[in-house]
């Protein structure tokens, strides 16, 4: 089985200045630092709002931080009349490894439906950005017992027509709605079994070994007394964390997990 390397993103969502980020990230990286985080084994990410990524970068790559940044969308186009959108030529251009791509707050408050987010996965790739693709299913939806079909419908219409190559630089995170921002999170075999799910259409829509690479996050009121367990799912490789990224003292914890007690993964 491929090594999966695990993934802690913070979708800083619309919180923090320019400023408010510089101060966080410098703070993140020297709290992971005393922690003796291995960056190497255990990648981090910020995702911080759009004008917040200059500076992040300038304090990321100046200070030569380990810490991994991107945005939180992107436009499908390239370029042109297009009015306040952002391209993902200049999110690459600023050294964005990801960016967030379908996240339930953009489906729900901005109408994005499956075929705009597969037009931003594939705008995504067309600049050498790592889309984080969101699925996940509504309360209703799972009371219905449709979790994992709803999941499954989304991923594949967000992926149709790629290639295998372009699958293995997507990382999927499955966000049920329900468990966003709420407290609610769901258990580990809830996630287990989304996840597990996922990584087997992976496989069906692609090779083994492709989808034994593709990093699957989970999303979903992540705390630091709650990531170990989740984290110790086989096919959950990692979090997207929203309210507690802004935490400092938290998200490194959580990007810490395996020294947590008991902590595995
Ligand atoms: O992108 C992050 C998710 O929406 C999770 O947010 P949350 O950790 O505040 O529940």
């Amino acid at each position: 089985m491929a090594e999966r390397i695990p993934l802690l993103a913070g979708n800083w969502k619309m919180n923090l200045d320019h400023l408010q980020a510089t101060h966080l990230v410098q703070k993140l990286d020297w709290s992971l630092r005393d922690g003796k985080h291995d960056f190497a084994a255990v990648e981090v990410a910020v995702l911080p709002p759009f004008t917040d990524l200059r500076s992040v970068q300038t304090i990321i790559q100046g200070d030569k931080l380990a810490i991994r940044f991107g945005g939180q969308d992107l436009s499908q186009h390239d370029a042109g009349a297009y009015t306040g959108e952002i391209s993902g030529a200049f999110l690459a251009k600023l050294g964005c490894t990801y960016v967030v791509v379908g996240h339930s707050e953009r489906r729900a408050l901005h109408g994005e439906d499956d075929a705009v987010v597969a037009a931003k996965v594939r705008a995504a790739l067309r600049h050498g950005l790592s889309p984080i693709l969101c699925v996940g299913e509504a309360l209703e939806v799972r009371q219905a017992g449709e979790q994992v079909a709803h999941v499954l419908a989304q991923l594949d219409a967000a992926l149709d027509g790629l290639t295998a190559e372009e699958v293995a630089q997507v990382v999927v995170a499955y966000e049920p709605v329900w468990a966003i921002g709420t407290g609610e999170v769901a258990t580990p075999a809830d996630a287990q079994e989304v996840c597990g799910a996922i990584r087997t259409r992976l496989a069906e829509l692609t090779t083994g070994d492709t989808a034994d690479g593709v990093r699957i996050l989970y999303g979903g009121s992540v705390k630091p007394g709650n990531v170990a367990a989740i984290m110790a799912e086989e096919d959950v490789d990692g979090a997207l964390v929203g309210g507690a990224s802004i935490e400092v003292d938290d998200f490194s914890s959580i990007c810490r997990y395996r020294s947590h007690h008991g902590g595995q993964g």
